[in-house]
């Protein structure tokens, strides 16, 4: 796993540590973590034209360090002070290694044409002290970094992504590379901020022993476990998915959800609707079980015996919508609702008192909802509503978007690091509620599921629009090579995915 912590947990750890140690230490490892990747990305330091951007705190003092120690190697390296307070020592330790340091406030186009001219530019204008949007000249000086040619590396975190949430409020650094020291921070690893830190390399300062659990945690490979069938396993003991979805006016989301459960691994998918949707899924997917139901309270009875249920997408939110969600709720089994079935819970928030596991799959929109919140400010601060709204709503919440997040009360939010915006497309939701059902009823916790339905269905989308394994990655400017991608394609690719995990 990829660790993350709140931003007051990485000051405590850091205060603990440096009582520890001697004055300057700490700034001095990070310092030389930064130069050290600077120096690998640069194809000669000698002679290398390296620009400092230097807030007034500490991040404009690991700057500093840095670029003295890669003028000790030979780098011509120019300092830009956003602030007429910065780091002193630093600012000596540069001096004397021989850089160059424009005056306070230096006219614009000095500094543009010293950004515009380097080969590297270290941000260090604010890290975990940055708050709200960057104020002049720090907002110009992120535009001209983003701008400029050369290689920008972020020192701990772009300036002007809030490092706690992710949150970018008007300009701020476009990295290449983020340096970041200690622990990640959530802002480096969610969505707005995480499209800003290119590349992010973490730099162990240390502070290992002095930090507390993780509060967001991503997956890597590894870590995504997927139910596996054994000699004993039977279509039974494998796990089966019970389905509710369309009806007789949408029977697309049906389709593509009986998909991710029948390519999700299941024992077995029972799919239970309308006559019309019934008919469909049977001609799509003949490897499900299907059943013909009435929106009534005993609806459920003609279905047989499932490990799981997932009901909601293309129901339709009236009164038969609701019957039936109200049905899979009060069963004891474990239940994933999705899409209409969660305009249905925003009417009907008693049907989530129950004892077993609950997943709740929203967008942003469909959350807003849920919980009374505005839906711009969850786009914006997608950690804070996520944590909510799990609290709120006594569930396990994916909250699906740029940054698909995962919250259970009192354990670490789960990050989903291969989202890809080629997902944003019509049915791809409805392909992850099949598939992370069919993982629910293979056995996993919901928090598990949900994360490693999430894993694999952006890893899909990703082999589906490259034509195979995706690239590892991109310089800027490059081209992708990738195709746009139906839903339908997701489900193709899903055996790519989890033969890469498996
Ligand atoms: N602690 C340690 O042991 C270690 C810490 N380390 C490093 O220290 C960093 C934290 O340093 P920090 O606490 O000094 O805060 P920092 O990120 O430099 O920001 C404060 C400055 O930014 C300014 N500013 C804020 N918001 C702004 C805005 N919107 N627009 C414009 N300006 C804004 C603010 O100005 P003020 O608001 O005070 O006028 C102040 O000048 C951390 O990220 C890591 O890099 C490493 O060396 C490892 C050891
Ligand atoms: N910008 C984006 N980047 C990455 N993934 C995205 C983006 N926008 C949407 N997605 C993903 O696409 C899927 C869309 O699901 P949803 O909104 O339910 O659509 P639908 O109801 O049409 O199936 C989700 O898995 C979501 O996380
Ligand atoms: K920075």
């Amino acid at each position: 796993m990829r660790y993350a912590h709140e931003v007051g947990k990485v000051r405590a750890a850091e205060r603990a540590l440096m009582a520890r140690l001697p004055e300057g230490a700490l700034m001095q490892r990070a310092a030389a973590g930064l130069a050290a990747v600077c120096a690998r990305l640069l194809p000669a330091l000698y002679g290398a034209d390296v620009v400092l951007l230097v807030g007034g705190g500490d991040n404009g003092g690991d700057a500093l360090y840095a670029g003295a120690r890669l003028a000790r190697r030979g780098a011509r390296v120019t300092a830009v002070p956003a602030s007429p307070r910065i780091h002193r020592a630093g600012l000596g330790a540069l001096r004397a290694a021989g850089g160059r340091v424009l005056g306070q406030a230096p006219p614009e186009e000095e500094a543009a044409g010293a950004v515009a001219g380097a080969d590297l530019i270290i941000d260090g204008l604010t890290g975990i002290g940055g708050t709200g949007a960057l104020r002049e000249p720090h907002a110009t000086l992120a535009r001209l970094a983003s701008e400029a040619p050369g290689t920008v590396v972020a020192c701990d975190v772009p300036s002007g992504v809030d490092a706690g949430s992710g949150r970018v409020d008007g300009p701020a650094v476009r990295a290449d590379v983020t340096v970041t020291f200690g622990t990640h921070k959530p802002g480096l690893l969610i969505d707005p901020g995480a499209a800003y830190c290119g590349v992010v390399e973490l730099v162990d300062i240390g502070l290992g022993p002095d930090l507390p659990d993780p509060d967001v945690v991503a997956a890597r490979p590894e870590d995504v476990r997927p139910p596996e069938p054994g000699p004993e396993s039977d279509k039974y003991r494998r796990g089966v998915v019970g389905i509710i979805a369309g009806g007789e006016r949408f029977t697309g989301a049906a389709v593509l959800a009986a998909g991710g459960a029948v390519h999700g691994g299941a024992g077995m998918v029972r799919f239970a609707s309308a006559p019309h949707a019934v008919e469909l899924v049977r001609q799509r997917w003949p490897e499900a079980v299907t059943t013909v139901i009435e929106p009534k309270p005993d609806a459920l009875e003609r279905i047989g015996r499932v490990q799981a249920w997932v009901v909601g997408p293309g129901l339709g939110t009236d009164r038969d919508g609701e019957t039936l969600v109200e049905a899979v709720l009060g069963t004891d089994l474990p239940v994933l609702v999705d899409a209409d079935g969660l305009t249905v819970l925003a009417r009907r928030r008693d049907l989530l008192r129950r004892t077993a596991p609950t997943l709740l799959t929203p967008h942003a929109g469909e959350l807003a909802r849920l919980i009374g919140a505005d839906r711009d400010a969850i786009e914006a601060a997608r950690l804070d509503h996520v944590r909510r709204a799990a609290a709120e709503l006594s569930a396990t919440v994916l909250l699906k978007g740029s940054t698909t997040l995962v919250a259970e009360e009192d354990r670490p939010v789960r990050v989903n690091p291969t989202g890809t915006p080629r997902l944003a497309t019509a049915g791809t939701g409805d392909v992850l509620s099949g598939l992370v059902g069919a993982l629910l009823a293979g056995g996993l916790p919901a928090l598990d599921a949900a994360a490693s339905g999430a894993y694999l269905h952006g890893l899909a989308a990703r082999i589906a629009a490259a034509g195979g394994p995706p690239a590892p990655g991109r310089e800027p400017g490059e081209r992708s090579g990738e195709a746009p991608i139906s839903a339908y394609d997701v489900i193709t690719a899903l055996p790519a995915a989890f033969r890469a995990v498996w």
